[in-house]
């Protein structure tokens, strides 16, 4: 049989899905030709916010490789738009003149990002969050400019303003409305969700209207409806899209916001097809990618000549990819009379959920700081289950989980529970696929069942239910994650690698790894230089470029832009000359606030970069790291010098600990602790280092930590003396910077190798001797990071003086 001409616009998401659908019913039914105006092969959009964030490269979300086009037959033309559909001669027209006649004809031409009609919108610096060059585009500003600007507090803004604070940007969220993302949250999660992102560094401006982009042919600033105005390098639209359907609508196309369909996603021309973002189905034009899959598979039945159900329309569900955010919200989000709500409303731990009932059943989920439960109450109601038997508790928690949750949660996981929410796959199909197809991989089941294949959030949960499903069969080696987008390698494979090759430097490492980014990302970067420096010991060169932004600048950056300024003060210990000192450089520098920080040292907020050398050069004091992944403090108390329950010089312990440790680079920041009894005032059982006197001796804890992660220390040892202690730590130090991965503290270090295993090795001579040796090597290379700076006019001109970039001054 004579195959049909299958003409595809659009080469995205929703589109290439279809033809991935068409394949699997009808391989050999169709020649198959898609026109794409992008110059890639389709790669998955939603993980551009990844790219931006630092978190994964280009090559990595590409979805069809341009071998899959090849092999099943696909005629591609990528860089090409089509300008013309002629439905008379069935014919599509592209803009390189090309003719390709059509039996079949799908528009999938999705959406373009939403540009303001105002004044200077189309000046230099100014791009939308749409695609890789946009993408591209933000990555490259980055480098030169400092100040980005995002208009629109949306799920798109609040991705790309994450991203922008990863690259090193200080990012201004404007938004139009009293709160942030009102389209999927209601006034309690929004305020929950923007003091998170304000701790994270974003800067809110809210109920702003912009009236006018400034600047020549870059972009200086913006101002606003009311007059004010702030300064910007680069601006990101965010503020929504509008689907691309002129090319429909000039070729006689039935088109409203998006181009009509029925059921069956037939426009109103014969043999003419849309799907995806510019279709517009029952007056919904939908723009996440559940829904449009959904209208993929019915496509692909209809045009394959199938019998299929209708389409009839989606509810959806939404999250957020913003690290340390976890949300998600679906159908209504406002109370109304005909509505009752459950809250739970949990300051203290930063939770928050609402589910709306009406009629007995949910009409609406809005989830924050926990969404374990996401998937089982959106299955309730998208199946619109009577819940008028349940009590408000058993509605909230299931007891199992839904969206994320360990092995045991995936055993009480009912198998019709959706595991992955883009693309409507269930527990069930999960695991009959691993069983029957024999998977191993998060990534086999993705090739199998699509489940992973979008945003990526249920991957974490597919690793649980392979490593239920397969027991002790369960590869771990395939669980393995790549130290980044940038390689395959795990961190442990990379400094198996540096060792082994000899490799000194990043570049090296890159060149000779195979890196896929030739720049490596923000993320292996920094790791790499950690990497080197401890392998390497006193001779490697440090990266400081390589550095994340606070450690380049040897000082914290604060979020309107300025630096805090804390001294050295030994064990929290200081004399009334160096308290004069503080006080005299406060005045003269007019710091807008001095502070004494958590870990007892004073702090000068509000620092200008350029003034940073001269106050450090007037204070005279070396640096107190406290912005770096190294030893910040050790909190002392007053201790047996003068305490009347003290058995212990704590604070003589204390100096000592901090003056051998410091400057050392560390995985992640580490915080000691010294009290002289076990009343504990220096709270040394949530440091991840704490010693505690006891008649007689010291109690030495690990691992604890006084943040986010809550925890304990554990007691490691008890030892009689001084020389014991900084023995002990100085292995253990030495043991967790050889061991852990960059950015893991200390407590998810012990927790992951375990106690047990630390102490072994901690026990033994020998192994304590050889690992105080190899630190004490490295502690030998440091210098004073501030000193350098005051001495050195190179450092000074690059890092703390203003630079002029042509178009506008800018801070370096
Ligand atoms: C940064 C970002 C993050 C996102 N995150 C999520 C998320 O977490 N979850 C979620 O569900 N969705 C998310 N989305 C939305 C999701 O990516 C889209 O819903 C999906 O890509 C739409 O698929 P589509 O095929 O309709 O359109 P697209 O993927 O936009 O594809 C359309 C293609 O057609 C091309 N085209 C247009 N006109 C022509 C023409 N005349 N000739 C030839 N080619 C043409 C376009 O250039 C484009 O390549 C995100 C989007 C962005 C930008
Ligand atoms: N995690 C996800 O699921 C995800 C992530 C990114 C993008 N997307 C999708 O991409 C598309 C685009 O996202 P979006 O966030 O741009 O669209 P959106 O319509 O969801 O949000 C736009 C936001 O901009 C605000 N806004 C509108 N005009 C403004 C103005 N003049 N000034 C300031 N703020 C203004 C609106 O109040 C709204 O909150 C959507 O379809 C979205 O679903 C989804
Ligand atoms: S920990 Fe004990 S010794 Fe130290 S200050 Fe408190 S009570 Fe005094
Ligand atoms: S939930 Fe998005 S890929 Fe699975």
């Amino acid at each position: 049989m004579e195959k049909k001409n299958l003409v595809m616009i659009g080469n995205g998401m929703a589109g290439v899905r279809t033809i991935e659908e068409i394949l699997k019913f009808s391989p050999e039914a169709f020649k198959i030709t898609i026109f794409g105006d992008e110059p890639h092969p389709n790669y998955n959009r939603i993980q551009l916010s990844t790219v931006l964030q630092g978190d994964t490269v280009v090559e990595d979300i590409i979805l069809n490789s341009w071998e899959w086009y090849k092999e099943n037959q696909i005629e591609l033309f990528t860089g090409e738009a089509v300008t013309q559909i002629d439905p008379d001669k069935k014919q599509v027209i592209s803009e390189k003149g090309r003719t390709v006649p059509y039996d079949e004809l799908i528009i999938a031409t999705g959406s373009s990002s939403f540009i303001l009609p105002v004044p200077g919108a189309d000046k230099s610096g100014v791009t939308g969050f749409r695609d890789i060059k946009d993408c591209e585009i933000m990555i490259k500003t980055a480098k030169d400019y400092k100040k980005a600007a995002v208009i629109g507090g949306g799920l798109l803004g609040l991705e790309a303003a994450r991203g922008l604070l990863n690259l090193g940007m200080e990012v201004d969220v404007i938004h139009l409305m009293p709160h942030l993302m009102e389209r999927q949250l209601d006034a309690a999660a929004s305020k929950m969700l923007k003091q998170e992102l304000e701790s994270q560094g974003m800067n809110f401006l809210m109920e702003k209207q912009t009236a006018e982009i400034l600047g020549e042919d870059r972009v200086t600033g913006l101002r606003f409806t009311d007059g004010s105005e702030i300064e910007a390098d680069l601006i990101v639209m965010a503020v929504g899209i509008k689907p691309n359907v002129q090319l429909a609508k000039d070729s006689g196309i039935y088109v409203n916001r998006g181009i009509v369909v029925d059921d069956y996603m037939r426009t109103n021309i014969q043999n003419v097809y849309a799907v995806g973002e510019c279709a517009e189905h029952r007056e919904i034009v939908y723009g996440l990618v559940a829904p449009l899959y959904e209208q993929g598979k019915v496509l692909a039945s209809s045009v394959c000549g199938m019998e299929t159900k209708p389409y009839e329309g989606s509810l959806v569900g939404t999250g957020l990819k913003v690290s340390g955010v976890d949300l998600f919200s679906a159908g209504e989000i406002e109370d109304d009379p005909k509505t009752k709500a459950i809250k739970v409303h949990n300051e203290f731990d930063g939770v928050y959920k609402k589910i709306l009932i009406r009629d007995n059943t949910i009409a609406g989920i809005v989830l924050y700081g926990e969404t374990k439960d996401s998937s089982r109450l959106f299955r309730m109601m998208v199946k619109k289950e009577d819940v008028s038997g349940m009590t408000s508790v058993s509605i909230l928690e299931s007891g199992c989980c839904g969206g994320g949750g360990d092995s045991s949660d995936v055993a009480t996981m009912a198998n019709e529970e959706i595991v992955c929410g883009c693309n409507g796959v269930s527990k069930g199909t999960i695991v009959d696929a691993i069983k029957t197809k024999e998977l191993t991989t998060v990534d086999e089941v993705g090739s199998c069942t699509n489940a992973g294949r979008s945003c990526g959030r249920c991957k974490s949960l597919i690793s649980d239910i392979l490593a239920h499903t397969l027991g002790d069969k369960y590869d771990t080696a395939a669980k393995k994650t790549a130290l980044c987008g940038c390689t395959d390698l795990s961190r442990d494979e990379v400094v198996a690698e540096i060792k082994e090759k000899g490799l000194t430097s990043i570049k090296e490492v890159m060149n000779v790894l195979g890196w896929k980014q030739e720049e490596g990302c923000s993320k292996c970067r920094p790791a790499l230089n950690y990497y080197l420096g401890m392998i390497l010991q006193e001779q490697y060169l440090d990266e400081r470029d390589s550095r994340l932004v606070n450690e380049k600048m040897h000082a914290n950056i604060q979020k309107d832009g300025t630096y805090s300024v804390v001294p050295r003060m030994y064990g929290g210990v200081t004399t009334a000359a160096d308290l004069k000192k503080i006080a005299e450089v406060a005045e003269k520098y007019d710091v807008p606030l001095v502070k004494l920080t958590g870990g007892q040292r004073i702090g000068l907020f509000g620092v200008n970069k350029e003034d940073l050398p001269a106050m450090w050069e007037d204070l005279g004091m070396p640096s107190g790291y406290a912005y770096g992944k190294t030893l910040r403090t050790v909190k002392t108390c007053v201790g047996a010098k003068f305490c009347r329950f003290g058995t212990q010089d704590s604070m003589g312990l204390g100096i000592e600990l901090e003056k051998k440790f410091e400057r050392l680079d560390t995985p992640h920041k580490v915080k000691m602790g010294v009290s002289a009894c076990p009343r504990n005032c220096a709270e040394a059982g949530i440091k991840d280092f704490g010693v505690v006197g006891i008649d007689g001796g010291w109690e030495i804890y690990v691992a604890g930590n006084g943040g986010t992660d809550l925890r304990a220390g554990d007691l490691l040892e008890t030892v009689k003396t001084k020389e014991e202690v900084m023995e002990l730590i100085g292995a253990f130090m030495q043991y967790y910077r050889e061991t852990a991965n960059y950015l893991e503290r200390t407590s998810k270090w012990v927790e992951r190798v375990g106690l047990d295993h630390v102490k072994g090795i901690l026990a033994d001579e020998n192994t304590r001797k050889e690992l105080n040796e190899r630190l004490d090597k490295t502690l030998e290379k440091y210098n004073e990071p501030w000193n350098e700076a005051i001495e050195n006019k190179e450092i000074q001109e690059k890092y703390y003086q203003k630079r002029e970039i042509p178009g506008k001054p800018i801070l370096v």
